[in-house]
């Protein structure tokens, strides 16, 4: 199994080391247009490998696409991150080009690549790989769904004073500050809804927490996160590379389901070795359905802004 990661910034590392600490990959090829930078990075990453106990071989490549050739699964972190204040959307002018280019570099040395899109506004960078690439759609995959879900537990253990481990909830619909969908009412512990345990004032706190948790964090960073990033990206990859037929939220393209078309947004999938095995439709209630559809205008007016 050989993955790509394009961007050996903050999340393209982070997620590199959490794939090889897994120890499914026989190889990580790490990708930067920053001279030796990638090289670097994985060298680095190398030299934990005694001491974290794994055998991928990681290795870096400054904008060598030949050294990705033949990739099973590729990643796409390259690009800016923002800067407190910012929005995800606000990265469009810089990130579209630089993913048009490097979704077409990837496909050139392997055709028949799952693509993760990682950079940002992700559900908009999701669709264009789709609209440029052509490969199809089962293979293009956005990862934010699966993050926001980690922050979405990580808030609601905190409000129910439980361990991570007892929690269980979803996230989907767009990766925006004002468009996510936490669904609440599905949110668990230990199978019992978390609404049996904890106020409704209390469980919005948490549901608006979720959705600021990127810019939270940038504000406390100076730039986004990348540990939670990177592990979610790694769950992705991990869930394909090992056909494990897991259930995520992630961002593809929609044709019909949640009554929705022509734009990527979050929804439950399963995960398997052709990618997207298939999308779950879940029964959502009638304020769920409504916060989807404000969700999907939001990222088809960002979608609008590409030049196709
Ligand atoms: N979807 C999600 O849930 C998340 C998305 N992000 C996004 O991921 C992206 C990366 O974030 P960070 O790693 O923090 O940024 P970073 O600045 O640390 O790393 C980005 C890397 O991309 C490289 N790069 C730029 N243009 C390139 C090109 N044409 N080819 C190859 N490499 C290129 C840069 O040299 C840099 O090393 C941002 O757009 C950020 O908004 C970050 C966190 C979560
Ligand atoms: O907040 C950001 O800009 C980066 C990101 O998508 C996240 O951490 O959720």
């Amino acid at each position: 199994m050989k993955v790509t990661v394009v961007g050996a910034g903050a999340v393209g590392a982070s997620c590199a080391e959490y794939i090889a600490i897994k120890d499914f990959a026989s190889e990580v090829v790490l990708l930067d247009i920053k001279e030796g930078y990638a090289e670097g990075k994985a060298m680095d990453l190398m030299q934990t490998a005694s001491l974290n106990g794994f055998d991928t071989k990681i290795t870096g490549s400054t904008n060598d696409y030949a050294k990705t050739a033949n990739s099973n699964i590729c990643v796409i972190t390259s690009g800016i991150p923002r800067k407190p204040g910012m929005t995800r959307e606000e990265l469009i002018g810089i990130n579209a080009g630089i993913v048009k280019t490097v979704s077409s570099n990837l496909i050139k040395h392997s055709p028949d690549t799952i693509i993760i899109v990682v950079s940002n506004p992700m559900d908009t960078m999701t669709y264009l790989v789709h609209k440029t690439t052509g490969i199809p759609k089962n293979r293009i995959i956005g990862m934010g769904g699966a993050l926001d879900s980690a922050r979405f537990k990580y808030r609601l253990a905190e409000a129910l004073g439980a361990p991570i481990s007892d929690v269980d909830g979803m996230v989907i619909g767009g990766h925006s500050d004002t468009g996510m969908v936490p669904l609440t009412r599905l949110a668990t512990r230990n199978s019992v809804p978390v609404s049996e345990f904890i106020s409704k004032e209390r469980l919005e706190q948490v549901l608006q927490e979720t959705k600021v948790g990127g810019a939270t964090l940038t504000g406390l960073l100076g730039t986004s996160a990348w540990y939670a990033p990177g592990a979610a990206v790694s769950a992705l990859v991990q869930a394909i590379a090992c056909d494990q037929k897991k259930i995520f939220p992630c961002s593809v393209l929609v044709e019909g389901e949640y009554g929705l078309n022509d734009l990527c947004i979050g929804a439950p999938v399963v995960l398997g070795k052709n990618g997207v095995e298939s999308i779950v439709e879940i029964n959502l209630s009638a304020d769920e359905k409504a916060q989807m559809v404000a969700s999907a205008k939001g990222v088809s007016a960002t979608n609008a802004l590409l030049e196709l």
